[in-house]
């Protein structure tokens, strides 16, 4: 039966396909006393040698579409099943115990996930804990005759239904099948959002219940535009997206004949437009879409992507790709932003009742800067190779970014002295994305070369909303006068000190904001590459005079996000 439901427009276009559940199934089971040890010892065989056949699929894909690397996550899970101290334990336990396959997996796979967190002063064998239980997973699905779900066998065009979607569960959709995903939770700016739209993946999110509104293999239409989703589209309905999407392919292509161009406003005023990356393979988007910087590179994505720290030489090669590929455009690296969503596998971090407002960024860079001093080298190293300018992510205090700047004079010196080439000019800014640093912007205007803000992260600490949660999405408001004095404070100090200005969270993106930041005078505007050409579109139409007198009006006679929105519209017909 047809079902509509409205959720939060992640990432623009539009899909119609079969609905695939990235969901996990229920795994509980009731504890049996079992006198035929010997057949269940067998039944446990038989689940074995199924998973086996599972993963080695499972591996053979992840080698072809994410490479050799990501796939060996897969043979240490075979080389658990092969494990005789593992296997052999639980035939053990069921002969011994008379219980059921299931009791003894869950027993003697719960005794050994303990003892291998209890190693907190080793990562690896930590880390093994978590190979432990998903091999479990495995094994209990094939038990009690479930399916787990297997993103990395899907070999058709589908829809990704999902409660939620991490970062790294997003880096593995293979855009070629998977036309658009939608989740029960989740906002515009959680960064499995971001990076669908660096994808080009259509994505809803935040619909609440969309996991228990649609069935495996039901037809499933979804609009990234408005946040509509239909499950079991009538034809009329299907007809209708089916017509917007190519209203919406056609519209792209008056864009892409921008691509060439300088982003100029109808007063002949000239702004960078530049793009968001999260690691070199984007950089194919930044070229098709023709950006004039890269004005955040997010290189946490390099140390996520990876089984272990990236080494000095791994990050090297990044950096000078990006460097090179730019050629004399500017390319804004941000040093590592892990904590809030973005884990390490190898790298626990505690556990924290406010991970937002915890060990993060900047933070952990001061506190372990045996990792800060090797991503500094390998960007002094690089920025022999284009145009390098640093910033520092979630700095609060002008001392943080003080220390920084200290450690990065000390990496550079150290260098110099080994006789290394290294670029003389680089530039060295910060996030403003503490609503701290934007209040004192004038002050930290005296130190740093540039700024650029990061609305995601300040709006949620200014309205005191967590970025992810869809209950709390309606406080994400970008117009809202309250960001837009954060926001015209911080342009205004950094001019007042002949410094440069950009915007890298969605906001810089969104074609309300646009007018407003024109108005304001904010110099640079990065985002995800896929919204440059609709962007530089919609600044040839708008005159910065004009703009400045609307960006009056918002900052100082409005009370809402919505009168400001209204106010934009009305201006921009
Ligand atoms: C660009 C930002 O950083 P991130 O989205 O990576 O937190 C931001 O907070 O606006
Ligand atoms: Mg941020």
């Amino acid at each position: 039966m047809t079902k509509e439901l409205k959720g939060i427009a992640a990432s623009d276009g539009i899909a119609v396909a079969k609905a695939y559940m990235l969901v996990q199934p229920d795994l509980s089971f009731t504890k049996k006393t079992i006198d035929d040890t010997d057949a269940e010892v067998s039944r446990f065989q038989k689940a074995v040698e199924a998973s086996n056949a599972d993963l080695k699929l499972i591996r053979d894909k992840a080698a072809q579409s994410l490479g050799e690397e990501e796939a060996q996550v897969f043979d240490a899970h075979m080389m658990i099943l092969a494990d005789p101290e593992f296997t052999g334990a639980i035939e053990s336990s069921i002969k011994n115990d008379s219980v059921n396959a299931e009791q003894a997996l869950s027993d003697v796979s719960g005794n050994f996930i303990s003892t291998f967190e209890a190693m907190t002063d080793n990562a690896y064998m930590q880390e093994r804990a978590g190979d432990i239980r998903d091999v479990t997973s495995r094994l209990m699905s094939h038990l009690l005759g479930v399916q787990l779900p297997n993103p990395a066998l899907i070999n058709e065009e589908v829809v990704v239904v999902a409660h939620d979607l991490t970062p790294s569960d997003t880096a593995q959709l293979d855009k070629k099948y998977v036309k658009a995903f939608v989740t029960d939770i989740g906002g515009r700016t959680a960064h499995s959002a971001i990076m669908a739209r660096s994808l080009e993946i259509p994505a809803v999110v935040g619909t609440d219940d969309i996991t228990k509104s649609v069935k495996q293999d039901q037809e499933i239409a979804v609009d990234g535009l408005t946040g509509q989703v239909v499950v079991e589209p009538t034809s009329e309905q299907t007809a209708s997206f089916k017509k917007e999407a190519d209203d919406y392919a056609k519209q792209k292509e008056e864009w892409a004949k921008l691509k060439s161009s300088a982003s100029i406003t109808a007063d002949g005023k000239h702004f960078d437009v530049a793009a968001n990356i999260g690691t070199p393979k984007d950089l194919q988007a930044v070229l098709d879409n023709g950006a004039e910087a890269i004005g955040l590179y997010r290189t946490e994505f390099l140390y996520m992507d990876s089984s272990e720290l990236p080494t000095e030489d791994d990050q090297f090669d990044a950096y000078k790709k990006v460097l090179e590929t730019m050629g004399d455009k500017p390319v804004v690296v941000r040093t590592m932003d892990i904590g809030g969503d973005k884990h390490l596998p190898y790298m626990p971090l505690p556990e924290e009742m406010n991970p937002f407002l915890g060990y993060r960024a900047i933070r952990i860079s001061l506190d372990r800067q045996e990792i800060f001093r090797t991503q500094l080298r390998a960007l002094l190293r690089a920025s022999a190779f284009g145009n390098l300018r640093i910033m520092f992510p979630m700095v609060a205090t002008v001392q943080e970014f003080q220390a920084a700047k200290k450690i990065f004079l000390e990496e550079k010196d150290k260098l110099v002295k080994a006789g290394t080439k290294v670029s003389d000019d680089i530039q060295l800014g910060i996030m403003i994305e503490i609503p701290a640093a934007a209040v004192l912007a004038d002050q930290f205007a005296k130190y740093v070369d540039f700024f650029s803000i990061g609305t995601n992260d300040l709006i949620q600490y200014t309205m005191a909303a967590d970025r992810g949660n869809e209950h709390v999405s309606y406080l994400y408001q970008p117009y809202n006068p309250s960001i837009l004095r954060l926001v015209k404070h911080t342009i205004d100090a950094a001019h007042k000190e002949g410094k440069w200005v950009g915007m890298c969270g969605e906001a810089a993106g969104d074609p309300i904001m646009v007018p407003l930041l024109l108005g304001m005078g904010l110099d640079e505007y990065s985002m995800s590459a896929t919204s440059i050409l609709k962007v530089r579109s919609q600044m040839k139409k708008l005159s910065t005079a004009d703009m400045a007198k609307v960006a009056e009006k918002a900052l100082n006679d409005s009370i809402s996000n919505d009168d400001n929105k209204k106010l934009v519209e009305e201006a921009t017909k």
